[in-house]
């Protein structure tokens, strides 16, 4: 069986090995006489897989993607010729939460401002909107979801879209689509974006076509519109320059990229895989991570005031991951290196999770532990 896999996947030597032949190849590139002889086609959100990749290809019996969207694949296309597919939903929403939570708050101490004073409006109530929404609520900070698709069926409640444009934070999490009754294509529109203020904060990590990135440019230009926090950008890897320096956080498509997300999403195209040939899975990520030199253990005492809560509540978010290290290297290096190659050289990068913390109960502790830390308590 030949396995070919687009290089950037982790892991990839680790889980499919056993499978037969692995073939790595570079994402953006990949052409269709290279993979004609494939058996499996494992990509990323960088890789279009429709007729003109595969058509060389008679013999490919599976394709996945280890990403959440699946933008970048013709999924009609793909059942039309019985290809069996699969993608990684959810692998690294728990590093998209994250990403969010250490933007808001870099935004909240350059703006002198109290997050719990927001109220955040999440676009999306699916797996990357709701790590957001846990990690506000352990924070108890106030958000509203919006979803038209989930609010007939999902027991949480849901706002409109006109109140989610007026919330003081506005993150969006929704799936790039063109067509049906709620697309996504420049939903944040002239329309929608000249409703919003210099005093909100609009934040996207889903896709960059969701906003209309000109129309935004142009309000920039005109000192105009709201903060931003942009890690996705309309026409990746070329991406509209002029706008970085609008940005109060400007990221190269790596919110997702936590370790533990990116190679969950392996895994579940191995787990996938493992089903469609038939083989008992018996791998498991643990044990390819690297554990203990990235954990951090130390001592936590009770915290009295709100004002030292919070000021602990930086400090562990950013111990773990502070996003200005992102925005720096993406200001920094876009011009000299590009946007795939900042992506393909991101430096690692571990969840909440991967800090221990040998703690007491009190109401930190509890936060941190809510917000996704490992706590010991005793
Ligand atoms: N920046 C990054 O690194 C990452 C970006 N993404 C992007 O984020 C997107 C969302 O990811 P998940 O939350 O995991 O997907 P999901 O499928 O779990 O949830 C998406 C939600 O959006 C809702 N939705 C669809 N159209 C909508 C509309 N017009 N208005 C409001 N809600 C709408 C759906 O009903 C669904 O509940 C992915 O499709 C992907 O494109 C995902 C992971 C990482
Ligand atoms: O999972 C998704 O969807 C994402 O946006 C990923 O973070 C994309 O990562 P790449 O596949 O572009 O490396």
């Amino acid at each position: 069986m030949n396995i070919y896999f687009d290089e950037n996947i982790p892991f990839a030597n680790d889980f499919f090995a056993g499978f037969g032949n692995l073939k790595p190849f570079s994402g953006r590139d990949v052409t269709a006489s290279e993979i004609a002889d494939a058996d499996v086609l494992l990509v990323r959100s960088i890789t279009r897989v429709d007729e003109s990749l595969l058509k060389e290809n008679r013999r490919i019996q599976f394709v996945g993607t280890a990403t959440i969207g699946v933008d970048h694949i013709d999924t009609d296309y793909l059942l039309n010729r019985n290809i069996s597919f699969t993608s990684a939903p959810g692998c690294n929403a728990v590093s998209v939460g994250e990403y969010v939570i250490s933007a808001l708050l870099v935004i909240c101490q350059r703006l002198q401002a109290n997050l719990a004073d927001f109220t955040v409006g999440i676009v999306g109530a699916g797996n990357t909107g709701s790590a957001v929404a846990n990690k506000l609520a352990a924070l108890k900070i106030p958000f509203k979801l919006f979803d038209p698709l989930l609010a007939d069926s999902d027991p949480r409640d849901f706002c409109d879209f006109s109140q989610i444009l007026e919330c003081d934070a506005i993150s969006l999490h929704v799936p790039l689509t063109q067509s049906g009754e709620h697309p996504t294509f420049h939903l944040f529109d002239e329309n929608a974006l000249k409703k919003l203020s210099p005093e909100q904060i609009l934040i996207n990590a889903c896709r960059g076509e969701v906003i209309d990135n000109k129309v935004l440019l142009a309000q920039k230009l005109a000192g105009e519109g709201p903060q931003l926090v942009l890690d996705v950008w309309e026409n990746e890897p070329e991406v509209l320059v002029e706008l970085i320096e609008y940005c109060q956080i400007a990221t190269a498509h790596i919110a997702g990229y936590s370790l533990e997300g990116k190679s969950r999403g392996t895994e579940m195209l191995y787990q996938a895989l493992c089903q469609l040939t038939g083989l008992e899975p018996k791998l498991e990520l643990r044990q390819f991570m690297p554990a203990g030199e990235f954990i951090v253990r130390m001592e936590q005492t009770p915290i009295a005031s709100e004002q030292a809560r919070m000021e602990e509540i930086y400090r562990r978010v950013f111990q773990v991951y502070d996003v200005r290290r992102d925005d720096q290297i993406f200001r920094q290096q876009l011009l000299k290196q590009g946007f795939d190659s900042i992506r393909k050289n991101y430096p690692v990068r571990r969840e909440f999770s991967a800090l221990e913390i040998s703690a007491g109960d009190s109401l930190v502790p509890n936060m941190l532990e809510a917000l996704g830390f490992s706590i010991q308590k005793p």
